[in-house]
């Protein structure tokens, strides 16, 4: 079924606490990224909205950890069914609050799906082990046991550039171990996680106080970060506020999903010049670039560089920038004007430093033109930092290994790829990249969400993808047992 910008003004959003849709006493503007036109409003939380959910997420902690497997597969289960049934009406909202083209805006949704139904699948697989203890004369008869306990409360802040994914890679696994949770989505993008809240508050097994979902300003959320009863929180977002928030985070865990400047290396064609050429184009420019796993550096071995070079340029002025609604384009607004004018600056300043604009280089409004850059110096913003938006920079190398080093040569450490058809190269890159992954034969932008996911070095610590995420949320605690097989008769 067709649905059209229009009847998404006709729903009324609420936020929830404990479980219950509320209105709120203020009003939070929410804006299509591509119009500038406010399209809706949410409810903005208070502070006394925060303390509420805090307190009903602390009452709801017993609660939720003596909730069955079944009984937390089963509310899954519910968000699965729910979004495969709402799957357009969600991608609609995802491209009006947040720019993404609709059909990047469709895989989101299929994602969020398939992170769901993972989690439902893992709530069924939290295992124990056991331990042969009697590893000395002292211990003789010792023997144990292990077994997992959701950790408590769980403090959520997600960003805007996958506005329902993202949310789903910390609300899945929560419930999939039984950990009560207060999330934060972004104030640009509250609609997707809202629409979770929607779906869950239908889930009859969930206890009260057992989810919040609260659209607030950053300095009401400061609770989020601080307060002593939460003892997880989860963040993805830049790394400004990712640190500063780990900084005053206090005695709880922190799990951090922060920016990159991705690499990919293409040492060979793989197959084809034509296939390796469609994977890197997606990579530099599938939703503006606006992911941390962008391909942003491109090593490109010398003796191919020419040819990857012009078959480049040739794809990227191919692609259509517009209205994301429309099923063909590739290249949407950005989420703001004002982050559209960084990445103009990032280009400007390269160019300024020697870097030739290969195609694009401009920007429009929120649009940035899809840009490929060469010769960028190494001390250019572009280089250093991460771009968190359609440019990519190409360079040619003589050596694998010196394309290893150069990929290395940043603070970032999230994702990379190589394209080779050497396996040893392929275990050279494994060992030696400073990354929390790396792809093979495909560009660095890639994720499935089953896989261990997050960086090193500035790009953050521990790691998403459900089951990963879910080893955070969990305690080990062991029963130690002494000479329990001893029958007096
Ligand atoms: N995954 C990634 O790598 C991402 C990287 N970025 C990078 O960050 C830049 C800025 O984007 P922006 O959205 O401002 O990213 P931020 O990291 O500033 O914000 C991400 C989330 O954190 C919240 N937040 C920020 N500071 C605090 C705080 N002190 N206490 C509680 N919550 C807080 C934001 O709330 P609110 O929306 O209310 O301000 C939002 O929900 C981007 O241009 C991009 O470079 C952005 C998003 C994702
Ligand atoms: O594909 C993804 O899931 C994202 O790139 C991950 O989100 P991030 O951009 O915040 O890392």
């Amino acid at each position: 079924m067709a649905i059209g910008r229009t009847d998404i003004l006709s729903s009324k959003f609420f936020m929830y606490v404990n479980n219950e849709p509320k209105e709120g006493a203020d009003f939070l503007n929410v804006t299509d990224k591509y119009t500038g036109k406010v399209v809706t409003k949410v409810p903005l939380a208070t502070p006394e909205d925060i303390e509420e959910s805090i307190q009903g997420a602390v009452c709801a902690t017993k609660a939720m950890s003596t909730l069955g497997a079944f009984e937390r597969k089963l509310a899954l289960q519910i968000v699965v069914d729910e979004l495969q049934r709402r799957a357009e009406e969600v991608a609609q909202y995802i491209t009006i609050e947040s720019g993404k083209p609709i059909k990047d805006a469709r895989g989101e949704v299929q994602r969020s799906i398939d992170t769901f139904q993972i989690a439902s699948e893992e709530a069924t697989r939290i295992n124990g082990e056991y331990l042969a203890l009697d590893i000395s004369q002292r211990n003789k008869g010792m023997q144990g046991i292990t077994r997992k306990f959701p950790i408590g409360p769980v403090s959520m802040v997600s960003p805007w550039n996958f506005p329902l994914n993202l949310v789903a890679h910390k609300v899945a696994p929560a419930i999939a171990v039984g950990c009560p949770f207060v999330l934060k989505p972004s104030s640009r993008t509250p609609l997707s996680a809202l629409v979770i809240g929607q779906i869950l508050s239908t889930c009859e097994s969930l206890p009260k106080g057992a989810f919040s979902i609260l659209p607030c300003s950053r300095e009401d959320a400061d609770k989020f970060t601080t307060d002593e009863r939460f003892k997880l929180l989860t963040f993805t977002g830049s790394g400004t506020a990712g640190w500063d928030m780990k900084a005053r985070a206090g005695k709880k865990k922190v799990v951090m999903e922060l920016g990159g400047n991705a690499p990919c290396i293409v040492e060979d064609l793989v197959p084809d010049l034509q296939t390796t050429v469609q994977k890197l184009v997606f990579g530099g420019y599938y939703q503006s670039g606006q992911s941390c796993i962008h391909m942003q550096r491109l090593y490109v071995r010398q003796e191919l560089y020419s040819q990857v070079k012009v078959a480049l340029i040739e794809a990227i002025k191919k692609l259509k920038m517009g209205d994301p609604h429309e099923d063909d384009t590739y290249i949407g607004p950005m989420i703001s004007e004002s982050s559209a004018e960084s990445v103009e600056q990032m280009i400007q300043d390269a160019v300024k430093k020697g870097a030739n604009v290969l195609t694009g280089g401009h920007r429009k409004g929120p649009f940035v033109e899809p840009t490929l850059l060469e010769n960028v110096p190494l001390d250019a913003v572009a280089m250093v930092e991460e771009i968190f938006g359609p440019v990519v920079l190409i360079y040619a190398y003589k050596t694998f290994k010196e394309a290893v080093d150069e990929a290395n040569n940043t603070h970032y450490g999230l994702q990379a790829s190589v394209f080779t058809t050497d396996i040893n190269k392929v275990f050279y890159a494994f060992e030696h990249m400073e990354v929390g992954g790396v792809v093979l034969n495909d560009s660095p932008s890639v994720r499935v969400d089953s896989q261990p996911y997050g960086g090193l070095k500035d790009s953050g610590q521990q790691r998403e993808g459900v089951k990963y995420a879910m080893e955070d949320m969990l305690e080990t605690r062991v029963l130690l047992m002494r000479n329990v097989a001893n029958l007096v008769h």
